[in-house]
């Protein structure tokens, strides 16, 4: 049924010839325009699905009111939500069967599903490279983790009653791609990339077919093949921003010219430069889902996992955190990125660019209300929200050995830093000296050797302006919370921390108002924080 939606508004179209109005309207089937003196002046020039802004030029000199009628279909059903599994939502057939329930049980969304792979599939064909590096090329079929993936998505394949066709040819071209390895000898991070490919290209083909196979019309895409667009960063690449429109003109022109529900593979990319395959980090499933989210313009994204949403610490530091209710995609930011392993570091920031609320749901236990997080929520009763470590964090305190009040000590720092392209956490400085910690995602993706000569390297540089102290294995326990409230915050994280004995080495309040972070000995830091779950969460008196 054809549905019009009215609207009106006043602009100076020769000031400003495009006009842009959010909306709600996602397939615009036609667009007329009437004005004060003329009619049909104005044409569609663009429509971006992203933000819902739809945008129309003007091309009458001066005019005051622009009326817009815009003729929607709504018979045609649009894509509404995304909604992602990771690994721990699908390790068997069972699981994958109760997820396919689980999305047919929201009749009302239409969604787009993104999958990670199986279960440990990612660390398991991880380290058949790694063996196949050193196993000599006659042995790869005697690797046990070859013969471990094999049985775990024919097995799969098997009690789903899908033909095992759908991957065949993907296990043959993993055994080869092992013996490339053993006969090269090497492992590059281009061919990592490659090789954990196979994890997700299978597991969204097996779920696609399962799909069809119950009669919900399904169709699989690999993601670097509609557009995901990245740098040529294996194993750590970033989206580039031509990622959106590509994306949304795959997804939404296979849609409306034959609905079926799109199951994507999560984590992967193609290099913008190589045209080879990337990945965007562990745990890269998640920022597909909220790629996605904002290149369509959903409603909502959801990630589903394997605990009852974001919880108040790391449930294996500490087994009875609480889930956190709400919030803010900027405490979800920093939670990611200071190490909460729930969420990608960057997958907040398209949702946030777009204003999508995201969902963290437990895929078994889809009762749990999870937790929602969008760009406010209620602060005024806010303290601490949850408590995140990072460990095996290294940490550097520099002096500089110039007189006080030298200026440019801290530009002279930071570019050393920037030009060895060594990325900085946490940071806190005097006039004279900087301590600060070194972002061990990026920095621990190379390989063994390159760390040690890069730090090397970096002290010595550094060296020429500073007395530098190199200090290893510290961890940062980073307080998510309402920093407005930091005086109460601090004064409860000392009292715990004099009774324990522990000494911070380093404190740092982030202007993001949202993070305040201490530096301890990666040996005192589990205690510490179960200490302080204890103190903040647990003892109504303390908060
Ligand atoms: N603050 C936290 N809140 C919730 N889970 C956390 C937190 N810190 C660490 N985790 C761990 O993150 C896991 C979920 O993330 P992940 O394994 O990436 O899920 P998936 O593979 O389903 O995407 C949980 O099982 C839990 O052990
Ligand atoms: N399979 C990839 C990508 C991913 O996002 O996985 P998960 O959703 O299971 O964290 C990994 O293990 O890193």
């Amino acid at each position: 049924m054809a549905n019009t939606l009215h609207f009106s508004s006043t602009l100076q179209a020769a000031a400003s010839p495009v006009f842009s109005k959010r909306t709600n309207i996602m397939h615009c089937k036609s667009l007329r325009v009437q004005t004060g003196n003329h009619s049909s002046v104005a044409s569609c020039l663009a429509q971006s699905r992203s933000n819902r802004v739809l945008k129309v030029s003007c091309e009458a000199a001066s005019v005051d009111v622009l009326e817009m009628s815009i003729t929607n279909n709504q018979a045609e059903k649009q894509l509404t939500c995304v909604m992602k599994f990771g690994g721990s939502s699908l390790a068997s057939a069972e699981r994958m069967r109760e997820v396919a329930e689980l999305i047919l049980s929201f009749p009302n969304e239409s969604p787009v599903i993104v999958l990670s792979a199986m279960g440990k599939t990612t660390n398991k064909l991880l380290l058949a490279g790694e063996k196949a590096v050193s196993c000599g090329v006659t042995n790869v079929d005697s690797i046990e983790e070859l013969s471990f993936i094999k049985e775990l998505h024919l097995r799969t394949a098997k009690e789903l009653e899908v033909d095992e066709s759908v991957i065949a040819k993907h296990l043959d071209e993993l055994e080869q791609l092992l013996n490339g390895i053993a006969m090269m000898k090497e492992l590059t991070p281009r061919t990592k990339d490659y090789l954990v490919s196979f994890g997700e290209c299978m597991s969204t083909r097996i779920f696609a077919a399962y799909m069809n196979k119950i009669g919900a019309k399904a169709r699989q895409y690999d993601a670097f093949e509609i557009g995901f667009i990245t740098t040529d960063d294996f194993t750590n690449a970033d989206i580039l921003e031509a990622t959106y429109p590509a994306v949304a003109q795959s997804l939404h022109g296979d849609w409306s010219r034959d609905p079926a529900i799109p199951i994507v593979t999560g984590f992967l990319g193609k290099g913008w430069r190589s045209c080879a395959i990337t990945t965007l980090g562990r745990g890269g499933s998640d920022l597909t889902a909220t790629t996605i989210g904002k290149a369509l313009g959903l409603r909502e994204i959801q990630v589903w996992k394997d605990v009852d949403g974001v919880l108040t610490c790391d449930p294996n530091i500490y087994p009875h955190a609480e889930p956190v209710p709400y919030l803010t995609f900027d405490e979800a930011a920093e939670l990611a990125y200071f190490g909460a392993q729930v969420l990608h570091p960057q997958s907040m920031r398209p949702a946030r660019e777009a204003d999508i609320p995201v969902r963290v749901k437990n895929s078994y236990n889809s009762n749990a209300p999870g937790t929602l997080i969008t760009r406010a929520r209620d602060m005024r009763k806010a303290v601490l929200t949850s408590i995140v470590l990072k460990r095996n964090v290294t940490m550097l305190d520099i002096v500089s050995t110039r007189m006080l009040g030298q200026y440019g000590f801290l530009a002279k720092v930071f570019s050393i830093f920037e030009d060895l392209g060594i990325s900085v956490d946490v940071v806190a400085t005097s006039e004279v000296s900087i301590s600060l910690t070194l972002d061990p995602s990026k920095l621990w993706c190379r390989e063994l050797i390159q760390q040690a000569s890069e730090l090397d390297h970096v002290v010595e540089e550094l060296e020429k302006i500073a007395v530098v102290n190199l200090l290893q294995h510290r961890s940062i326990i980073s307080l998510i919370g309402n920093v407005q409230r930091s005086s109460l915050i601090l004064e409860k994280v000392f009292n715990v921390l004099r009774v324990k004995g522990i000494n911070v080495q380093m404190i740092s309040q982030g202007a993001s108002k949202v993070n305040i972070s201490l530096i301890v000995n990666d040996d005192e830091a589990e205690q510490c924080v179960r200490s302080l779950h204890a103190a903040f969460f647990e003892s109504a008196s303390l908060n």
